[in-house]
């Protein structure tokens, strides 16, 4: 009799372990979101996706599109279902994104996959760190990104701009017929002007890669770039939830082994991720030992990119400033890579989409921008911060189509948010470019182009809350300055030498959604030569 039960209770010992598991999946995926969760009288869309929830749909589908809509039909706080049974909540109150990202931001920091996809494509520098060593870090990089060092760093966006305008004429005379202009895709060309300007301004080096076909950073960003797809993002989400894997990519066995270890179709983009980071990681370490060398010589005093900047501090500085590794450096150099290039060239090529779709305002830039450029080819910051059409077109374009037009943040503990209680590990997105573009505060012609608007802007707006393209609070970009006077500078040599039109009858805008939104297309437009002003002929 004993022995009968103890065979039947050893067997059945076995499933013990399976069923608490069992249980844990339905718990997490079932249980909690429709019955336990205290957001579940939170109105928003169905759970979605028993796995996934709605992220797939928000990463697949037009950036801000399905949280638009649901923002109109629910209001300003809306609940979904974000991956695996994890309640995620949408804000779009200035009340609660004071908390999130201003006064409580300590007690929402990134989540850990977007951390660390971040950290993989633009290095673990500032975009990946929180808390005490963020502030240290923030502080002593500050000073690179003051309105007097970036004035002084004007002059050095315009050689590879005016390297583009020649080559950009030569196409168009190579034409059979130059005065029907020439087609080309905007995207792949700015990303070249805009990589050469941040190795200039953030390292002092000059890849050229708007002359180089062949230049191998702008090749491994090309790759990487075109690895910003919403099913990537969710397949690289999913892996970097893994513990070790983000390290591991970054080994030299990943590198050596990558396309043995991410075969098939779903993992070969980690092969490409894989090659292209130890690529531009070999570069970023040349540029940084550069800059190590020169750092002893005298005149590295005199400077002005950023990165020669952070060297002199960790040589002179004592006391309680933020010491940085050799480690440490070699990661704001693909922090400034990362997130100083691919942003800038989605801006720019976005803004010259905006103006092919409003011929009107093109020509009015124009109008404002010839005498300026004629008299000065080259116009200092303070010249361009005056011109008010060119200023209202680059603020409409980042509020329209911003290059980041998400984000997400993580509750790091059992809080409440405009009388909402919000366990820990919820998500919190912050739907940037549904902020942006949100009719109760922008009024009725919110996602119309009317670059006006913003000498004029309506009662509702709020200063910090409502244009969310660069957010707010101690994580806001620190490049917003430097990104829209780049904008500019190249808006205005564009404009002034070309028109830009629509490639084709019927052409629509093609956001993806990914990290930032990039042209699924890569934008090819028509261009044709104004011919009002010299080609620049030499290029220095
Ligand atoms: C139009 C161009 C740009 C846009 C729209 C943009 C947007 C943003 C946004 C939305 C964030 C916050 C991301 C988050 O917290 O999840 C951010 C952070 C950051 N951006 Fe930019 N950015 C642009 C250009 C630049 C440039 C030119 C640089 C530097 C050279 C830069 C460097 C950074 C850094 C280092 C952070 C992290 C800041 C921190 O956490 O303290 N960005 N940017």
């Amino acid at each position: 009799m004993f022995s009968l039960f103890d065979q039947a209770t050893t067997r059945y010992w076995h499933y013990i372990p399976a069923a608490f598991v069992i249980y844990r999946i339905l718990h997490q995926l079932f249980l909690k979101p429709l019955i336990l969760s205290p957001l579940k009288r939170v109105s928003g869309p169905s759970l979605g996706h028993p796995i996934f929830g709605q992220f797939l749909n928000i990463l697949t589908s037009e950036p801000g599109k399905l949280q638009r809509k649901w923002a109109e039909q629910y209001g300003t706080v809306v609940r979904t279902m974000g991956p695996f049974g994890v309640d995620q909540m949408m804000f779009l109150n200035p009340s609660a994104l004071q908390r999130i990202l201003v006064s409580d931001w300590l007690e929402y920091p990134r989540p850990d996959p977007l951390r660390h996809i971040l950290g993989a494509t633009a290095g673990y520098g500032l975009l990946t760190v929180t808390g005490n060593e963020h502030k240290l870090m923030r502080r002593t990089m500050s000073p690179a990104f003051s309105l007097s060092n970036l004035m002084a760093q004007t002059d050095m966006y315009y050689p590879p701009l005016e390297g583009l305008i020649q080559i950009l004429h030569k196409y168009i005379k190579s034409e059979s017929d130059p005065s029907k202009g020439t087609e080309i895709l905007v995207y792949d060309w700015i990303s070249k002007v805009t990589l050469d300007i941040i190795c200039a301004t953030a390292f002092g080096y000059h890849p050229d890669s708007v002359h180089k076909d062949d230049n191998e950073l702008s090749s491994a960003y090309h790759g990487l770039i075109n690895l910003q797809t919403g099913q990537n993002m969710v397949l690289f989400a999913i892996l970097m939830m893994i513990p070790g894997f983000p390290k591991f990519i970054r080994t030299r066995f990943a590198h050596k082994y990558r396309k043995l270890i991410f075969r098939g179709s779903m993992l070969a983009p980690l092969a490409t991720l894989v090659s292209s980071m130890n690529k531009i990681m070999a570069i970023s370490r040349q540029m940084l030992d550069e800059k190590l060398q020169e750092a002893d010589v005298k005149d590295s005093q005199s400077k002005k990119d950023i990165m020669s900047l952070l060297v002199r501090v960790r040589i002179t500085e004592t006391g309680n400033a933020y010491k940085m590794t050799d480690q440490d450096l070699m990661e704001q150099v693909l922090t400034f890579l990362g997130a100083g290039h691919e942003t800038n060239t989605s801006g720019i090529s976005w803004t010259l989409w905006l103006l092919a779709a409003h011929p009107e305002y093109q020509t009015r830039l124009r109008e404002e921008l010839l005498p300026v450029i004629e008299a000065n080819p080259r116009p200092n910051h303070r010249t361009l911060k005056e011109l008010t059409l060119l200023d209202g077109i680059i603020m409409e374009s980042l509020r329209l189509l911003p290059p980041v037009p998400l984000t997400f943040r993580r509750s790091a503990k059992d809080n409440s948010i405009d009388g909402n209680f919000i366990p820990k590990g919820s998500l919190l997105s912050i739907p940037i470019r549904v902020i942006n573009t949100y009719y109760e505060i922008w009024g009725p012609d919110a996602q119309e182009f009317r670059p006006e608007r913003w000498s004029n802007l309506p009662s509702t707006y709020n200063f910090t809350f409502s244009f969310s393209s660069f957010i707010a609070g101690p994580h806001s970009c620190i490049g917003r300055t430097m990104a829209i006077m780049e904008m500019k500078v190249i808006i205005a040599g564009l404009i002034a030498h070309f028109s830009f039109e629509r490639a084709y009858e019927g052409q629509v805008a093609r956001p993806t959604a990914a990290i930032t939104m990039k042209p699924e297309d890569n934008l090819p437009l028509r261009i044709k030569a104004i011919g009002k002003l010299p080609i620049p002929t030499e290029v220095c």
